[in-house]
């Protein structure tokens, strides 16, 4: 039985404006690709890190990331496509051909490099315990309107019941298989899953498993792996 992450890298990066694939941008002398991976085996609990990379770099990212597998686990490189779907598509459609035994599916954007492993390991736990669909999340702690194309606001949702969601998104691998046959795209995986009218559980996620997106959230990360000394 395997337990295998796609990782969405292949992401431009153009809001965080570093002139390099997000995925491939040091901190703290680190790609974020590389903090994202080593993350995940640091769970104890993945064997498999199956990698969509920019079309033009993969050679670059094997680079980084051939010696992160702990003994018994693989890194799969492939190149991945125009938007993030396309990505997780191509990189489930490896793992279902070429990991023969897989059991469990993540879905963990490179981006969210700071992720704590022990999160990780909370969703793989849900999933192995039964659940077909598990997202970490947090509450919002802003208001949040809904408004119309002219930025006029047309409702305020009650905030008690929305949630940020994060990422790994884990999965019964025959159930994220049939989600994506529908061929339609979304902005997170889950939302492929709720299509099929399969429940989607959430467990506790984390605020350093925020997603990497501007160059203020890379200060933001940079400030908090100081002052860990990381
Ligand atoms: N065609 C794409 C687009 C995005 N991603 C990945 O999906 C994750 C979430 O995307 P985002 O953070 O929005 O990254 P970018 O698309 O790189 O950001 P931008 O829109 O600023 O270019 C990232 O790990 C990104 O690399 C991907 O694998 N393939
Ligand atoms: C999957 C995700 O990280 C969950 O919050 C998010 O939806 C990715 O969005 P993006 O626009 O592709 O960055």
């Amino acid at each position: 039985m395997s337990v295998v992450a796609l990782v969405p890298a292949a992401g431009r990066g153009e809001r965080l404006g570093y002139g390099m694939p997000k995925a491939l941008v040091p901190v703290n002398g680190q790609p974020l690709l590389a903090r994202a991976v080593r993350g995940l085996f640091a769970s104890g609990c993945v064997h498999h890190v199956v990698i969509a990379a920019p079309p033009s770099d993969v050679d670059a990212v094997n680079t980084v990331t051939a010696s992160l597998a702990p003994v018994g686990g693989a890194v799969h490189v492939l190149p991945g496509g125009a938007e993030r779907t396309d990505s997780v598509r191509l990189a489930l459609e490896f793992a279902l051909a070429e990991i023969p035994d897989t059991r469990v599916v993540l879905v963990h954007d490179a981006a969210r490099a700071f992720t704590p492993p022990e999160v990780v390991k909370t969703v793989v736990d849900a999933v192995l315990s039964g659940a077909d669909a598990v997202i970490p999340v947090l509450p919002v702690a802003d208001t949040i309107k809904q408004v119309d194309q002219a930025g006029v606001v047309v409702a305020t949702p009650d905030r008690a019941v929305l949630r940020i969601v994060q990422t790994p998104q884990g999965f019964d691998a025959k159930v994220l298989a049939s989600a994506y046959r529908s061929g339609v795209t979304a902005t997170d995986d889950a939302a492929l899953v709720e299509l099929l009218g399969v429940p989607v559980t959430t467990v506790p996620g984390h605020p350093h498993a925020m997603k990497i997106t501007t160059p203020f959230d890379l200060a933001v990360a940079e400030a908090v792996l100081t002052g860990g000394n990381a």
